[in-house]
């Protein structure tokens, strides 16, 4: 309980988010201070550039001393906007150990070491939120968290990472190149630091491990969740993807099996129906579907990255955490009480779709899908196009495991008049 007292937040990091989240704590000062119960302010800001021009921040709150900062006991919330393992990780741990609240929009280091988070908060009575760290504005995790507290969740799947669904939908309908694109969601603020963790699917992984630990009730790390990134993606396979009414998306999907007995989570690019309701996911945003057992099928969509929407949820946050210290009152904490082990990839089930670069003579048809064939894939659909006695083959399977398709795939590389596998997708949503 704090009868009435201001609040003091300290902020870490005022970059792409962190300005934001000084801006809005700022000019929203009056009404936070009304929904709260208690005025809310600003009482440092810790930058590692202190020269740089902070338009809205009192020069008198920005410090280089971040660890000083989070060690003053008259914190009540830290906000961690930092990024990355450290020194994000022992910075929270501080703030906990001073009894400071911790909102972080930080999934590399929720997926990395949550459940080490979580027990620090427990064990000094303080919050951890961390909206902001999925989907950024869209609310998700507290949905997920408490609202669906009473059901139970059985698939999340969605499009959770901004930057490589922007760079995806301008190669797709701009016909934009990939450098080109990646530099223009860089520019926006969509991108991660080093945007290598977007584009080889690490953020999407990060992102897909807290939703699979919070929806199972279980803990997914980000090694346990199989990555694909969207380097490899060509022009070629997208427009691929549009002969056969798809579109490319990069999807993060969490599974629970049909026995309830495992989880499964992946993230990996995907060709999905023009039809499907992420087919007209643009941009940076976000969708995400959660199915549960009652509720039915949610759908989630929003923006997904840049520093005004995720300074949204870093606010909707610093609100919850503020008006529990007003009340004494504790946010929900770590729920992994079913501790599911997660299956590996082979055993996941999906279509693929997959292009080769064959010889263009008689028997090739036939010998590549005995190959199929010998390992139980199913196909759904060939399409075969001639050019100089070559010519490029195109199998949609039926639905089959990862593993017989990488043994399928394995043989195939092998066979003589297979020159090459020119790709390999999944296909989602039908
Ligand atoms: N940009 C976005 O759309 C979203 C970002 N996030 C997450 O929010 C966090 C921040 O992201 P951005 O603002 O985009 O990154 P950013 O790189 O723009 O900002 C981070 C700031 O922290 C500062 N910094 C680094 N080390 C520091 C230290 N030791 N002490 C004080 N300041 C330090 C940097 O100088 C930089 O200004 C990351 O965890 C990111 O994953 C989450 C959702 C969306
Ligand atoms: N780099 C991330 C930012 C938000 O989480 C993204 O592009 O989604
Ligand atoms: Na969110």
């Amino acid at each position: 309980m704090t009868d009435g007292r201001p609040l003091k937040v300290a902020l870490l990091g005022c970059g792409v988010v962190g300005s934001q989240v000084a801006r809005l704590v700022t000019t929203h000062a009056a009404d936070l201070a009304a929904r709260v119960g208690a005025p809310v302010e600003l009482a440092g800001v810790a930058v590692r550039r202190p020269g740089r021009l902070r338009e809205g921040v009192l020069s008198e709150l920005i410090t280089t001393d971040a660890q000083g900062l989070v060690s003053r006991s008259d914190i009540d919330v830290v906000v961690e906007v930092i990024g990355g393992i450290e020194p994000a990780r022992s910075l929270i741990s501080t703030a906990f150990e001073n009894g400071a609240s911790v909102v972080t929009a930080n999934k590399a280091l929720l997926a990395e070491d949550g459940p080490s988070l979580y027990a620090a908060a427990d064990k000094y009575g303080a919050d951890l939120y961390f909206e902001a760290a999925v989907a950024g504005a869209i609310p998700l995790l507290r949905p997920l968290r408490e609202s669906l507290a009473g059901d139970s969740v059985n698939r999340v799947l969605g499009i959770v990472n901004g930057t490589t669904n922007f760079i995806l939908d301008r190669m797709d309908t701009s016909g934009a190149g990939y450098y080109e694109a990646l530099e223009e969601a860089t520019a926006l603020g969509y991108a991660e630091a080093d945007p290598t963790a977007d584009v080889e699917g690490f953020d999407a992984a990060a992102k897909a491990a807290i939703l699979a630990g919070i929806a199972f009730h279980t803990r997914v790390r980000l090694d346990d969740v199989h990555r694909e990134g969207i380097t490899e993606v060509t022009a070629s396979d997208i427009a691929s993807a549009r002969r056969m009414g798809c579109t490319v998306k990069l999807l993060a999907i969490c599974e629970r099996a049909a026995d309830g007995r495992s989880v499964t989570a992946r993230v990996h690019p995907a060709m999905i129906p023009l039809t499907h309701p992420l087919a007209s996911v643009r941009e940076a945003y976000n969708a995400v579907f959660v199915e549960a057992d009652s509720a039915g099928s949610l759908m989630f969509y929003g923006q997904g990255a840049g520093g005004v929407p995720t300074a949204s949820a870093i606010l909707g946050d610093l609100v919850a955490a503020c008006r529990n210290k007003v009340s004494g009152a504790r946010g929900p904490g770590e729920s992994a009480y079913t501790m599911l082990p997660v299956s590996p990839m082979g055993d996941v089930v999906t279509r693929f779709h997959i292009s080769l670069d064959v010889a263009d003579k008689p028997g090739v048809l036939s010998q590549v899908a005995a190959v199929f064939a010998d390992h139980g894939v199913s196909i759904d659909t060939v399409r075969q196009q001639g050019k100089d006695g070559e010519a490029s083959l195109v199998v949609v399977t039926h639905r089959a495991p990862d593993a017989a398709l990488t043994a399928t795939v394995e043989t195939l590389r092998g066979l003589d008049t297979v020159r090459g596998v020119a790709s390999i997708m999944r296909v989602e949503g039908e």
